[in-house]
């Protein structure tokens, strides 16, 4: 790797940002605004048609300034280049991290060789099959046009595709319905198949390293139930068609390699919609409007690549973050956007980021001094408000949060998006400016209340504010504002790894339980006593074997 790295707590920047932070912390945004009537001009960033409002923030010019430091000691500019130009800097397993390859239009030579040409290809094929599905020349074996799609994957190869059919739906093909399978729980995939029919269902079977075992185990019965409705094994190839990186696995399965889609190892699954993975969008969507998501995504590479980083939306976005988690204690941030379309963007969001920066140890393979990332929740506005909010509001936490609005419904309804956006731009307000004591105690004397009542009811209706939050804007959310957005993220929770030195490009995480569950496995198979776990596994694995059937 030609960057180097090493420990942010080490760096000037970081000992200079703690001082800073001392002076700061009691110092309340309202001052802030009060003080200084250029932060909306000075604190706001453009890249294409979203707006990124950060003065909402518990920063200065000095802190922004700092934070760079940070980022500029972190050598953040040489491993952005590093990330474009195809080094290896998923250095646990030894891969490039080439996601913004497959939404680019220039060369990118990985080991002396041109990655575009077969992702051009991959592209073109994934036209070719759209077309012939969405025109209905692609029947069923019984001559019917496909009606529905059932994807069949778990994680990134599900959730990204699910978010972007969600929130892409205005522009969806009417005669389509796609429907996401996961869960390896029977009724995940049981409900989904009452509500298609096997002459008119396409699967699509979506996994990376095709071992995935709650994706096999869906595939499987899928196959089970579409052969048991009268189709013949030599129907599969008209309804079964496969999107991974391994051809051998898709063939021993039992899908023709003729319908299968590759993508490659330097695509990360949680990075993965812009690949092959992304062929129910391009179903649901058409190729021309897949292709409007890539240049989305494109536009805002060019933005993270060009712009100086102190203009920089997502250089601006991670620093923030760090500035939460690491000096303010932040441990959660929540995602709200108030666009129901995209309601499943934080749970998306929570795999691209908490899969990428949820790591305990840096790339030299030591114990994190500092923490890394937060816990990412949310759920879409206004219904957010009426749920948790009162603990953003009023809780003992601080949660920095970020707003996304479009100005634009997709389904203008009498005053409905002036009554949602008002939410959006008041609850802002409310979080950064509060309410005093003095204000509370004023307004509820100007009620008529008796000084009793104030004195009892004051404090509980008091808004500490200063509560963060950013603003994001779009104009409406189309495909291309879409691809933007996404790619806004992937690049924050990249720079925030390089500032916390950390792989966001692993998962081991996830392997440990993976593999006890097969263990686990097969004594719930077993009729042998279950005695290689711990006293508390052995004891719910007997009551468990002893209770199933029985409900
Ligand atoms: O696409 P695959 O190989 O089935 O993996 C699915 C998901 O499983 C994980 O490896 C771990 O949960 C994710 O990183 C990945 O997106």
């Amino acid at each position: 790797m030609s960057v180097t790295s090493h420990s942010p707590d080490k760096t000037r920047a970081w000992s200079a940002l703690e001082d800073h932070f001392a002076a700061l912390r009691d110092v309340h945004m309202r001052d802030l605004f009060a003080r200084d009537p250029g932060r909306f001009p000075r604190y706001t960033v453009e890249c294409g048609d979203l707006l990124l409002d950060y003065s909402k923030n518990r920063v200065t010019d000095e802190t922004l300034g700092l934070l760079m430091d940070l980022a500029r000691e972190m050598h953040l500019p040489q491993w952005r280049e590093a990330l474009f130009s195809g080094e290896r800097i998923n250095c646990t397993e030894d891969r490039a991290v080439l996601h913004t390859a497959l939404r680019g239009d220039a060369p990118v030579l990985l080991d002396g060789e041109d990655v575009m040409p077969a992702v051009r290809a991959v592209l073109e094929r994934m036209r070719g099959f759209t077309e012939q599905v969405r025109s209905g020349r692609w029947t069923g074996y019984t001559g019917k046009p496909i009606r529905h799609v059932v994807n069949i994957g778990i994680g990134g190869s599900d959730l990204g595709p699910l978010m972007v059919c969600e929130a892409l739906r205005p522009y969806g093909h009417p005669g389509l319905s796609m429907h996401f399978v996961s869960n390896v729980d029977g009724t995940h995939l049981a409900e989904t198949l009452k509500a298609v029919d096997p002459e008119t269902t396409l699967f699509i079977i979506a996994s990376k390293t095709f071992t995935t075992q709650e994706t096999l185990t869906n595939a499987h019965s899928a196959r089970e139930w579409f052969l048991a409705s009268g189709a013949g094994e030599g129907d599969i190839r008209r309804h079964f068609v496969a999107v991974s990186t391994h051809t051998e696995k898709v063939k021993a399965f039992g899908i023709d390699p003729e319908n299968m889609f590759v993508f490659w190892d330097w695509v990360g699954g949680r990075y993965s919609l812009w690949s092959a993975i992304g062929l129910p969008i391009a179903l649901y969507l058409g190729m021309d409007r897949f292709e409007e998501l890539l240049a989305g995504g494109r536009d805002m590479d060019r933005h993270f690549r060009e712009a100086p980083l102190e203009r920089n939306m997502p250089v601006i976005m991670a620093l923030l973050g760090v500035w939460y988690v690491n000096f303010f204690g932040a441990h959660t941030h929540a995602i709200l956007p108030y666009d129901q379309y995209l309601h499943r963007f934080p749970a998306y969001l929570q795999q691209a980021d908490m899969e990428s920066n949820g790591k305990s140890v840096d790339r030299q393979g030591q114990r994190v001094g500092w923490h890394t990332g937060p816990v990412i929740w949310g759920e879409p506005g206004t219904n957010g408000q009426h749920a948790f909010y009162q603990l953003i509001h009023q809780g003992t936490r601080l949660v920095p949060c970020d707003f996304l609005a479009p100005c634009n419904s997709q389904n203008p309804m009498g005053d409905h998006h002036d009554i949602l956006m008002s939410n959006v731009f008041a609850q802002t307000q409310a979080l950064m400016q509060g309410r005093t004591l003095e204000t509370v105690q004023a307004q509820m004397r100007a009620e008529g209340l008796d000084e009793d009542t104030v004195a009892r009811l004051a404090p509980h209706r008091v808004f500490e504010g200063n509560r963060p939050s950013n603003t994001l804007l779009f104009d409406r959310l189309t495909p291309r504002t879409l691809g933007r957005l996404i790619a806004l993220y992937e690049h924050r929770i990249f720079v925030q790894g390089v500032i916390w030195n950390v792989n966001s490009y692993d998962q081991w995480g996830v392997e440990l339980g993976k593999q006890l569950a097969r263990s686990v496995l097969d004594d719930l198979r077993a009729d042998t006593p279950a005695t290689g776990h711990d006293a508390s596994t052995n004891g719910l694995i007997h009551w468990y074997r002893g209770r199933r059937g029985n409900g």
